[in-house]
């Protein structure tokens, strides 16, 4: 049975800004908690729905967790899941000097949401992907690599750039969580 209520896990309150935004026109409910999450290396699959186990086991109840890959076409998907510490690492400033040897720039923002009824569940998967390219940073740097990465869907603008129902509109999260609100159509 699909929820009409989710409690969304995550550390990271531009992800939920984001969720929340997306989710206001649809009636679904959303609660949240902040746990910060350790996260396995895999395959994106295998990473979401460890993440979902433990998010299950930490809060004892039905959970919704999100991991977020940034794949270099160039570097066979990779950095991918790890990201986060290259960006960490690096800043948005330096970024794109990671692409600097290599002549094909193109890369996918890749959205994951794992859903369970608690623990010990089956771990539903919800994805999303736009394609795009990655360049010097423009725009604000306030979330993650957004200020690098040029969705070819848009017009030329860095998603940081973009006004963000804009970026909702095509972005990797907004095509994740359309299929989330699908199946929560479907079930109840
Ligand atoms: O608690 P969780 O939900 O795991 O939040 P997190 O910030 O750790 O997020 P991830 O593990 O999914 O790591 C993804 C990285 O990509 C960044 N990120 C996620 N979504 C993004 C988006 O839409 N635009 C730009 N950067 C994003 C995020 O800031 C991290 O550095
Ligand atoms: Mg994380």
């Amino acid at each position: 049975m699909a929820p009409k209520e989710l409690n969304f896990i995550t550390g990271n309150k531009h992800k939920l800004a984001e969720v929340q935004a997306i989710l206001s026109s649809t009636g679904v409910r959303l609660e949240s908690r902040a746990v910060d999450l350790p996260e396995i290396q895999g395959s994106i699959e295998e990473i979401s729905r460890d993440k979902c186990k433990r998010a299950a086991e930490a809060v004892g109840g039905p959970v919704l967790v999100e991991d977020t890959c940034l794949c270099f076409n160039a570097w066979d998907e990779l950095p991918g899941p790890y990201v986060k510490h290259f960006l960490t690492s690096l800043s948005a400033q330096k970024f794109h000097s990671l692409l600097a040897g290599f002549e094909d720039k193109s890369a996918q923002a890749v959205c994951t949401f794992a859903y369970a009824e608690g623990p010990g569940k089956d771990v539903m998967i919800f994805q999303g992907r736009t394609e795009g390219k990655i360049v010097e940073s423009r725009g604000s740097t306030d979330f993650g690599w957004d200020s690098c990465f040029e969705p070819t869907e848009g017009k030329g603008q860095t998603y940081a750039e973009m006004p963000k129902n804009e970026k909702n509109a095509i972005s990797h999260r907004g095509k994740a969580l359309a299929k989330l609100t699908e199946w929560l159509k479907a079930e109840t």
